[in-house]
């Protein structure tokens, strides 16, 4: 609305940044409540929560879909939604599945798709749809009609749609949503090509697995409000791993990991003892079990996983079905 006049800027506060951003819709369900995010240039980062958590209203305030009650959200450095026009040809979206004609092929839709967009030329059209179609792997089923497609050949021509045009973003909002697992590897792999050629990807899941299997950095949202937010890594790092022994002689082993002044020793289920890891040798604290005549059968640490975090940092489970 008529704020085109500067350029798209990287915003060294990320390519995204939201401060204070807060949805509450018509009816009074407050849906986003005060979300600061940042994501870093050139990463992949998983927006993650259970279903109903706000992560859709969210993308949809960032793609300038809906108006922000109130806080602000800047996207490549540009407020949204008054930057919408200058941002938007930058960022390729994947929101709720995308609209195909049915009756069209494939390649027929894409072609419609670029034809939409105005500052497509249209001479070197055929070599982006074409492009495009290779790229998420429809080359051969290309002639088909869009409606004999499965579920993920329908996400992967959105996905090809989103690439017509070279992004410096992506969003995708439950990109391997109703997939099957090899549809999912599918997506999955084109994200992370997609992220080492320098596109930052934005995707939502309520799937924790997929978000450690292809995500630099994460965010948790639970009831609209930001949990945490940061590198994968540093956030199930941010819980010490459990010491899992297993054997048949439980409280033989836990009388050794407590004399030994391991914390938080526990006989748990199936011939396991597990406890807080400990600070010093694994290998030593295995000796001092043999030694004591314990049978161990297993040792190690178990790394706290991003399901571990979000337990960790809500009290809740995490509804992983669906
Ligand atoms: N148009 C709307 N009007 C009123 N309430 C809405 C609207 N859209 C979503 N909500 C509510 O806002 C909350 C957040 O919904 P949202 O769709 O953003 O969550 P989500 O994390 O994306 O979940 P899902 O994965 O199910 O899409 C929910 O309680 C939902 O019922």
């Amino acid at each position: 609305m008529g704020d085109t006049g500067e350029a798209v800027v990287e915003d060294e506060d990320g390519v995204i940044r939201t401060r204070a951003l807060t949805k509450r819709y018509r009816g009074g369900q407050l849906a986003v409540d005060g979300l600061d995010l940042t994501v870093p240039a050139g990463s992949v980062f998983g927006f993650l929560g259970p279903n109903g958590s706000g992560k859709t209203t969210t993308i949809r305030m960032l793609m300038g879909l809906i108006t922000p009650t109130s806080g602000t959200a800047r996207v490549l450095g540009r407020p949204m939604p008054r930057a919408v026009q200058s941002v938007l040809p930058h960022v390729g979206a994947l929101i709720e599945g995308p609209a195909l004609y049915g009756f069209l092929s494939g390649r027929e839709n894409l072609t419609r798709y670029d034809a939409a967009d105005p500052t497509a030329d249209p001479r070197t059209r055929r070599v982006r749809v074409e492009a495009a179609l290779e790229r998420v792997g429809l080359a051969a089923a290309a002639a088909k009609k869009a409606k004999a497609y499965s579920l993920g050949m329908k996400q992967r021509l959105g996905l090809a749609a989103a690439l017509l045009q070279p992004r410096r973003l992506l969003v995708l909002d439950e990109p391997t949503n109703g997939l099957d697992p090899q549809g999912m590897r599918e997506i999955r792999g084109l994200v992370r090509e997609l992220a080492a050629e320098g596109t930052t990807v934005f995707l939502s899941s309520h799937l924790l697995d997929e978000i450690e299997q292809v995500c630099t950095h994460a965010a948790v949202m639970a009831q609209g409000r930001l949990i945490t937010q940061g590198t994968v890594a540093d956030l199930a790092a941010g819980l010490r791993g459990r010491l899992v022994v297993t054997t048949p002689d439980q409280a033989e082993a836990a009388r050794v990991l407590k004399e030994r002044g391991v914390g938080d020793v526990v006989v748990a289920d199936e011939g396991r003892v597990t406890a807080d890891a400990p600070d010093g040798e694994l290998a030593e604290l295995n000796a001092a079990l043999v030694e004591a005549g314990v049978r161990v059968r297993g040792f190690g640490v178990e790394r706290a996983s991003l399901e571990d975090a979000f337990m960790a940092l809500t009290g809740e489970g995490f509804d992983v079905a669906g």
